[in-house]
């Protein structure tokens, strides 16, 4: 038996909610849904005991906030949304404004930091993707914010006559549209991670490793520059890491 307090960790991001209720000292139970759905949000945590405290990381937006609230009220559930601080859990911010830098984003670097020693880059594929680099002794060294493979794609689509959302393959020099719109976004992506890799080699703290996280982190796993580990929950581990005692 745990006396570890049942904690619900939420990672709002602009594409999905991703959910898991922690419990003694493993994941009880996880879900998904579209962030457009973030009203029926409460539907999915029937499972939450009493007693459940909460903790989110938001970037969806105000509204967004509101139906988290709101539903956790609905359930006797106490959450906390968080806000990024300039330290926390020997992680160091390297932002300017600390709080600018987004939660999620500060929650899989506090989670990186405990999964992986080292310096290191910490990737995520989602709506966005984030390129993180991270010192082995906890400093934010700073990091990237490009649109996501998929949001590539759809801006492709939306400004351009001639370009469609159709499925392509990976191929080296592209022979057709499609693959040349799969390959580009894959190359987009993997090339910048290629180059914040050479700018942590430049600074003298080249990453030793590769924490991969995110919805579409799948669709560039097999062309990255170094070796990956892939974590599907870094957000949520990071979130638990904050709200358990210490
Ligand atoms: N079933 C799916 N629904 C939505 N996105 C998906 C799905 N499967 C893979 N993806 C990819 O995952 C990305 C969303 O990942 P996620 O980590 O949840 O992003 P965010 O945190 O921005 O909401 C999408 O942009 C898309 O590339
Ligand atoms: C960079 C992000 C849009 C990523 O969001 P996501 O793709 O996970 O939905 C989000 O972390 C955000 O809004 N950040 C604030 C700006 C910043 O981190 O500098
Ligand atoms: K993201």
């Amino acid at each position: 038996m745990s006396t570890e307090i049942p904690i619900l960790a939420i990672d709002a991001g602009n594409t999905r909610i991703k959910w898991g209720l922690h419990e003694g000292g493993h994941w009880r139970a996880r879900g998904v849904l579209p962030t457009a759905d973030a009203p029926n949000i409460g539907l999915q945590w029937i499972a939450a005991p009493t007693g459940t405290s909460a903790v989110a990381s938001n970037v969806a937006g105000p509204a967004v906030a509101e139906h988290l609230a709101n539903a956790a009220a609905e359930r006797g559930i106490d959450l906390q949304i968080i806000v990024t601080p300039a330290s926390q859990l020997g992680v160091t911010n390297g932002y300017r404004n600390p709080g600018q830098l987004g939660t999620d984003r500060w929650a899989a670097l506090v989670a990186a930091h405990r999964a992986m020693p080292g310096d290191k880059l910490v990737v995520n594929v989602g709506t966005a993707l984030t390129i993180d680099a991270l010192a082995g002794d906890g400093r934010f060294l700073g990091g990237l914010i490009v649109p996501g493979p998929a949001l590539m794609r759809r801006s492709l689509d939306h400004g351009t006559a001639a370009l469609r959302l159709v499925d392509g393959m990976f191929e080296p020099f592209p022979s057709s549209t499609p693959n040349a719109i799969t390959t580009g976004a894959i190359q987009a992506c993997v090339g910048a991670i290629e180059r914040v890799r050479g700018d942590m080699v430049a600074q003298g703290v080249p990453p030793m490793g590769l924490l991969l996280s995110g919805g579409g982190a799948l669709e560039i796993a097999a062309h990255l520059p170094m070796p990956a580990t892939f974590n599907e929950n870094l957000v949520l581990d990071g979130l638990v890491a904050m709200a358990l005692p210490r």
